[in-house]
């Protein structure tokens, strides 16, 4: 049997996964026939090359995809520019390719998908979206006859291992600094830890989920990196644990769009979903739920989407098919403006109460004081409302607003929320002011 030579645009995390399972050649695999022929790094040395013997290495990706006989390009480099310039190289000199880069797919994915069909090559990008869970084979093949309504779930692993391993009384920095160590985290973490790389999956979601285009600045983000001990001690209190949550929910072609650290009810599966795995649950008319759990980051989880799709695009050249993918007729969606219960966090010097606080808001809601940390759990209220109560709590003496943590509220309808403790408590003396 001919091989089909593949390129790999880098050799870290992603790229040396997919070169350990190729070279592994399961029975399935084998019947493919893929070699990797060539790789890009950014450093050559000695010892790198002996570790892959087949594989000749360079520094000068173009070389790969400008090769004749390389039939497939994996970019696993990461980043924005540099990949957009290789792939579109790639599907322009009539190579496949297959990326794990969410960055890339979020910004460039139409103008990508477009040149991949107009050249009659495949452009794969299951890695991208959630790691080892395969979301987007399912999104597009498993719901034909079915309209998806809302999605919910943890997209980004390094941000789930941080707040998993901080449940359980480990600081931020250690908790990162252990995901930076396994490779769960981006090359630069602070796309994983201000929401971005989740931001970047939830609109790649969308487009397949909903048929619809959203923009960054429509998604409601928040990052994890001002949550401390006393948030966690918050939601414990009320039967919660914080998750790092996308959510999208559809009216028509509005979309209301949140990547935020949630609270969760201890009886909501998402609530047990820990560390690097992801989770998605897709609510839809016919179906009503269906949940994928998977690790999301890590070399061999994430290397086993990347070949999953080098398989099939070798089925496809082998069948003699031409892997054409139908570029997507996308509508732009618009803001969906939702109601959710809040956890107000405050910084108070103990000499204001959180009834007070309350009362000043003209509000009724559930308080609960924790050292100097004061928490308000409104009703369901919207974006709008939360800003402005913001402003007037930063206007008051004693008192900063820490952050505001949505409650996890999946379909967006004011209803009951199911937690614990819905009395007001104070751990520590108060005084009214
Ligand atoms: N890590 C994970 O769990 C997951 C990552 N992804 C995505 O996969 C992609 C790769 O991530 P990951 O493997 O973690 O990243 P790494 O930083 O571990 O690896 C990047 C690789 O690219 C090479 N590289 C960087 N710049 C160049 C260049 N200019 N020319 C040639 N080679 C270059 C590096 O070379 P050198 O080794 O010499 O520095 C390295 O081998 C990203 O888009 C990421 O978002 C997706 C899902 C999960
Ligand atoms: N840095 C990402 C890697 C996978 O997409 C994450 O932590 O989820």
């Amino acid at each position: 049997m001919t091989k089909i030579n593949v390129g790999l645009l880098g050799l870290g995390t992603v790229g040396k996964g997919v070169a350990t399972i190729v070279a592994r050649q399961s029975p399935q695999l084998a019947s493919a026939g893929l070699k990797i022929t060539r790789a890009a790094v950014r450093t050559i040395t000695p010892e790198r090359q002996a570790h892959f013997p087949d594989i000749k290495l360079t520094t000068d990706a173009f070389q790969i995809v400008n090769d004749p006989e390389i039939q497939i390009i994996v970019e696993a480099i990461g980043g924005i520019d540099l990949p957009y310039a290789l792939i579109q190289q790639a599907l322009r000199n009539g190579k496949h390719v297959i990326t794990a880069n969410k960055d890339l797919i979020a910004t460039h994915g139409q103008a990508l998908t477009a040149l991949a069909a107009s050249q009659h090559v495949a452009l794969n990008y299951e890695a991208a979206v959630m790691g080892s869970i395969p979301i987007l084979r399912t999104l597009n093949t498993s719901f034909a006859g079915d309209t998806i309504t809302s999605l919910a779930g943890i997209a980004n692993g390094t941000s789930n291992f941080i707040l998993s391993q901080m449940a359980r009384g480990r600081s931020y920095q250690g908790a990162l600094a252990d995901a930076q160590q396994k490779g769960f985290a981006e090359a630069d973490p602070t796309n994983d830890v201000e929401g971005l790389d989740a931001s970047y999956k939830l609109l790649i979601l969308c487009r397949l989920a909903f048929g619809l285009d959203a923009t960054l600045a429509s998604i409601h983000r928040q990052g994890i990196t001002t949550l401390t001990a006393a948030d966690f001690a918050a939601a414990k209190h009320f039967g919660c644990t914080i998750k790092p949550l996308i959510r999208a929910i559809r009216r028509g072609n509005q979309l209301s769009l949140t990547v935020a650290p949630a609270l969760v009810p201890n009886t909501n599966p998402l609530s047990h979903v820990d560390d690097e795995f992801n989770a998605i649950e897709l609510t839809s008319t016919n179906t009503k739920s269906l949940v994928l759990i998977g690790p999301g980051a890590g070399s061999l989880p994430t290397a086993n989407a990347v070949v999953a799709d080098l398989q099939a695009v070798a089925h496809d050249i082998r069948g003699h098919q031409t892997p054409t993918i139908a570029a997507q007729v996308l509508l732009t969606a618009e803001a969906l403006e939702l109601k959710t219960p809040q956890l107000v966090v405050l910084d108070t010097d103990l000499s204001i109460t959180g009834a007070a606080i309350a009362d000043h808001l003209g509000l009724s809601c559930v308080t609960y004081q924790h050292n100097n940390e004061l928490t308000l759990l409104s009703p369901a209220v919207t974006d709008e409302t939360i800003d402005t109560w913001r402003a007037t709590l930063n206007r008051l003496k004693h008192v900063k607003v820490q952050h505001v943590l949505p409650v996890f509220n999946p379909d967006g309808r004011a209803h009951q929320t199911q937690l614990q403790n819905l009395t007001t408590t104070s751990e520590t003396e108060s005084q009214s002011f």
